[in-house]
């Protein structure tokens, strides 16, 4: 493909994934694939070229666009080499008309903004919510040491907080390593890592992951504790849910047990556990405001009554979470949000509504004090965005 046709594939790209941001579809990495699928002529390098193209015009426009056109000239009026690509021939976009209309440059959409400065994010740790993330990895110490697996990958090195994680160079295709196939390490932003870390799960205990999804926390837990005691993975969504297994078993964890929950009838599920778990994490349903470093076109699908709808959400789950915690046990609340509507704010609520709780100091190795917790922010600790506290039941 020519430099002027991978500008034309990625503006008719951006339109699909405009259309998708508007009417809930699929996410930008699916509309890529697929786009490529159906077009055999593009190689790894137009296809690697179209989709840095794509992205880097999510990035920077803060609302959702109006057309994929008038965000990719957010990237040409950055980039020369891309303006010049706008020459009217053959597969190429159209010459840049005078006083063309652009989409509205910004790190999120005006109201999200405004959130997000409430809640302490400002200059640049506002602007780096939507910048790049890093290729993180966690190491599956019931399999291995991280010293092992820094020495089999001479591109890996250490990352700078997580005890057990690893960074490998964006790009790097991690489910060809036979240290994936063997269970010796897994998908893990240094982020998630780190606030795992706060549930402090011990050998032999009895753990509840009550929001597992696909199981990325529960593998860590279950490699804290030695793969010794019980976790019990619960989830909604029957798709995530059914990848835990496979990826349980390939990393050997066979203290981990599953249990699809029916939304708002979770206790009936839970009879077994009530009062009885020395732990339970709730990593809650969120707005995801801090993953947006790999979800940028999540910014233009948010909307005020969405996180209104998880809060709700939140704050219901924490009720089952409350009912499943033994006496002096702890609950560790996470959102992948940097809104304190979803993080400090529903730790104050729950305060209220469950009198006797209350919260403990947490010790993470990085992130900094927010109101009731611990938040890690990417800009600062270079992770995806974090809320995190610890509570102890009375
Ligand atoms: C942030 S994700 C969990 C990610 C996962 N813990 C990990 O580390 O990969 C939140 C999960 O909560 C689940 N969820 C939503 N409502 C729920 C409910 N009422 N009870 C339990 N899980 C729920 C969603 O299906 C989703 O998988």
């Amino acid at each position: 493909m020519t430099p002027p046709a991978r500008t034309q594939a990625a503006i008719e790209l951006l339109d699909q994934i405009l259309a998708a941001a508007r009417e809930g579809g699929a996410a930008a990495d699916t509309l890529i694939a697929r786009y490529f699928a159906t077009r055999r002529y593009a190689g790894s390098k137009d296809r690697r070229a179209v989709r840095e193209l794509v992205y880097s015009a999510i990035r920077a426009a803060g609302d959702r666009p109006e057309t994929g056109r008038s965000a990719m000239l957010l990237v040409a009026d950055a980039d020369p080499e891309v303006a010049a690509t706008f020459d009217g021939s053959t597969h190429a976009p159209a010459a840049i008309a005078k006083d063309e209309p652009r989409a509205r440059p910004g790190v999120a959409p005006q109201w999200l903004s405004k959130a997000l400065r409430a809640s302490g994010l400002d200059g640049a740790a506002l602007t780096a919510l939507a910048g790049r993330a890093t290729l993180d990895l966690r190491v599956n110490t019931v399999a291995t040491t991280r010293e092992a697996v820094l020495a089999a990958l001479p591109d890996a090195e250490p990352t700078p907080h997580a005890p057990d994680g690893i960074r490998l160079p964006t790009g790097t295709n991690v489910e060809s390593l036979p240290l994936f196939n063997e269970g010796a390490i897994e998908v893990q932003d240094e982020g998630s890592q780190i606030v795992g870390l706060a549930m402090q799960a011990k050998f032999g205990e009895r753990i509840v992951d009550l929001c597992a999804g696909a199981g990325g926390k529960t593998l860590a837990l279950a490699a804290t504790m030695q793969n010794k005691g019980t976790i019990l993975a619960c989830d909604t969504d029957r798709m995530r849910l059914s990848r835990l297994a496979p990826r349980a078993t390939r990393a050997g964890a066979t203290i981990v047990e599953t249990t699809l929950l029916n939304p708002t009838r979770e206790r009936e599920a839970l009879a077994d556990w009530q009062e009885r778990a020395d732990g339970v994490l709730v990593d809650a349903p969120c707005s995801g405001t801090g993953t947006w470093r790999r979800n940028p076109e999540a910014r233009w699908r948010l909307t005020p009554e969405r996180v209104s709808r998880l809060q709700s959400t939140q704050q219901h789950v924490l009720g089952v979470a409350a009912s499943l915690v033994r006496p002096g046990g702890a609950l560790v609340y996470i959102v992948c949000s940097l809104l304190d509507a979803e993080g400090t704010d529903q730790v104050s609520w729950f305060l209220g509504a469950h009198p006797g709780w209350k919260v403990e100091a947490l010790d993470l190795p990085a992130g900094a004090k927010h109101g009731q917790g611990i938040r890690l922010e990417p800009g600062r600790d270079g992770t995806d965005g974090f809320f995190v506290a610890r509570l102890i039941a009375p």
